[in-house]
């Protein structure tokens, strides 16, 4: 069966641990993804990718304020989220492109610039938990947090991060967009970076305000408006484990949401990486009753075809 699956990349799709970010770094690392894509698009597939965007929003932040010595203004967050999505969505747009010209594929690959709803009232805005750009020894983020009273936090055993506030998606403003070009056979790439956070003020408008958005949260968001066939979450790790890095870890397979809220509750899922997307795949399968998988990027196509990752059902 042909579906319409929304795709969302892991950082490992993009930038890999002790890497420094170079172009031609992130573009070697997205080419193996999209060879795969490609031959998921060849098969008659519509393709959604979405990704994230923590180390590239904050070192795009740190550029503003290099360029502020030189009375450069600098802007905020959620230009930096956009510009973010310019910057990925063009290497993920060529290299798909590339794949698909040399698969002999005539389609479009569009970006689009999009912005993800968020509620002004969310607990998240005076709490920061979101971890951006470079990492730190912990004296270096201390002087920095004293510097510029930015949060910097320890992530995961692997430094100091600065964090900022990550609401929740409430909505995707270009869902119907993004429908309708999948739908007329393009390629899309959307909801980069989670989506650039806007609130409704009065009278509809749309004003950014200064966050990230989760990605994981961020595509499930997408996928339930466009009605997907599925959810595909890809990341560093084959299946979503229970006892993770205990003795007593086992890999879960196939999980109802009634299940995997159960595990969530009992703390299997770290906050900060398997927890989202965890949740994100339970929201999608509560709300459309279709399965969503999280399982390594190199396993896209045996999760498509061949039930490998760990797959979220009713
Ligand atoms: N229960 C779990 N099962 C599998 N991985 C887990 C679990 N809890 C935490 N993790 C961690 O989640 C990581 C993936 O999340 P994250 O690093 O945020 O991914 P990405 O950057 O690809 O979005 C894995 O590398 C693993 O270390
Ligand atoms: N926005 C977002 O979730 O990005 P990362 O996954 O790169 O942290």
């Amino acid at each position: 069966m042909q579906e319409t699956l929304v795709v969302a990349l892991g950082g490992n799709a993009i930038l890999r641990p002790g890497q420094r970010g170079t172009a031609e770094e992130q573009r070697d690392n997205l080419r193996q993804t999209g060879r795969q894509l490609v031959r998921l698009i060849q098969r008659g597939h519509r393709v959604v990718v979405t990704h994230g965007n923590g180390p590239q929003v904050g070192a795009i932040l740190l550029q503003q304020e290099a360029g502020q010595a030189r009375g450069v203004a600098a802007m905020p967050l959620d230009v930096c989220g956009a510009q973010s999505q310019g910057l990925l969505g063009y290497l993920v747009q060529q290299t798909l492109y590339n794949e698909l010209v040399r698969a002999n594929i005539e389609k479009s690959v569009v970006t689009l610039v999009t912005q993800t709803v968020v509620d002004p009232g969310d607990p998240a805005f005076s709490r920061p938990t979101k971890p951006i750009g470079p990492f730190y020894t912990e004296d270096e983020a201390r002087a920095l947090a004293q510097r510029t009273g930015h949060v910097y936090v320890e992530d995961a055993g692997r430094g100091w991060r600065r964090v900022v506030p990550s609401p929740d998606p409430v909505a995707i403003v270009e869902a119907q967009t993004i429908r309708d070009l999948v739908e007329a056979g393009v390629v899309v790439i959307a909801v980069g970076g989670g989506g650039i956070p806007v609130v409704r003020e009065a009278g509809y408008s749309l004003t950014g305000v200064e966050a990230v958005i989760d990605k994981d949260l961020a595509a499930s968001r997408l996928a339930v408006q466009m009605q997907a066939d599925r959810l595909l979450v890809l990341t560093d790790v084959p299946w979503v484990y229970l006892g993770y890095r205990t003795p007593r870890q086992r890999p879960l397979t196939r999980v109802t949401v009634a299940e995997a809220r159960r595990y969530m509750e009992a703390g299997e899922f770290a906050p900060g990486s398997m927890g989202p997307k965890v949740r994100a795949c339970v929201e999608f399968v509560e709300r459309t009753g279709r399965p969503a998988v999280i399982t390594a990027l190199e396993r896209l196509e045996g999760a498509v075809y061949g039930g490998e990752g760990t797959t979220f059902v009713p």
